[in-house]
């Protein structure tokens, strides 16, 4: 499993503290994070791939300093954004997904074969040769899922990844989350989502207030907003 350590991290956005002095070792295996809007979850995410680097304070991936290596970060972890069209480049549900590999430096054929077996994984294959911009918000959502672990990261960051979805493809996400290899870390307001994770952080004004197993942390989280 990966590591993700947060030192003494904080961030301000003009003049408000947005991440205030957030230290945590991140070392399990699927991890959620919740908090009302604009307590500093996203911002906290995207920290973990150098989206954003801290005004104060390092974070690590597996040893690396995401500011300093951001590179060789991103080769580790993959994004995913809450709204997919943001995410998809290419004209074709196939080509958007082999788009990924370009720089990996692999045969062709073994480039192809890691597309399809993705496609197949995420129940994409017979919208192979679709229009991208023409899929549904489920399956556009899935595709963006395909595009980022096609590239095998070691750690997946999801920013609300279903908070565009209907129940269906919602439970269709937690599926798949629930059979990844990959270490995940999820943003979400849909806390059912998260209720089977390993790890809830609780997050207010930029401050972790509650880090637990879900059942606790999702307790105090209801307590928090009710
Ligand atoms: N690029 C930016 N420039 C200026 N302010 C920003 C930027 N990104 C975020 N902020 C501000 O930082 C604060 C925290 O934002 P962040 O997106 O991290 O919160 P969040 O907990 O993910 O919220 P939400 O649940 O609404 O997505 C908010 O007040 C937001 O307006």
């Amino acid at each position: 499993m990966s590591e993700i350590v947060f030192e003494g991290v904080s961030h301000d956005f003009g003049a408000e503290r947005v991440v205030d002095d957030v230290s945590l070792v991140l070392a399990e295996r699927r991890i959620g994070i919740v908090g009302a809007n604009g307590s500093g979850k996203s911002t906290l995410a995207r920290m973990i791939n150098g989206l954003v680097s801290p005004a104060a304070g390092r974070v690590l991936v597996d040893g690396l300093d995401v500011s300093r290596r951001a590179r060789e970060v991103r080769r580790r972890v993959g994004f995913v954004f809450t709204n997919a069209d943001n995410q998809i480049v290419m004209p074709t549900v196939r080509e958007d997904v082999a788009f990924t590999l370009r720089r990996h430096k692999l045969e062709k054929a073994d480039a192809a074969a890691r597309v399809d077996a993705t496609l197949e994984r995420l129940g994409l294959t017979d919208l192979a040769d679709r229009p991208a911009h023409r899929l549904s918000g489920g399956q556009k959502q899935l595709l963006a899922l395909a595009s980022v672990l096609v590239a095998e990261p070691g750690i997946l960051v999801a920013d609300e990844p279903t908070t565009l979805l209907d129940a269906r493809n919602a439970r269709l996400i937690a599926r798949h989350f629930a059979s990844l290899d990959q270490q995940l870390v999820v943003v979400s307001h849909q806390l059912e989502l998260l209720e089977d994770f390993d790890r809830v952080i609780v997050m207010e004004h930029g401050r972790i207030v509650a880090d637990d197993v879900p059942s606790i942390a999702l307790d105090a989280y209801r307590v928090l907003i009710a």
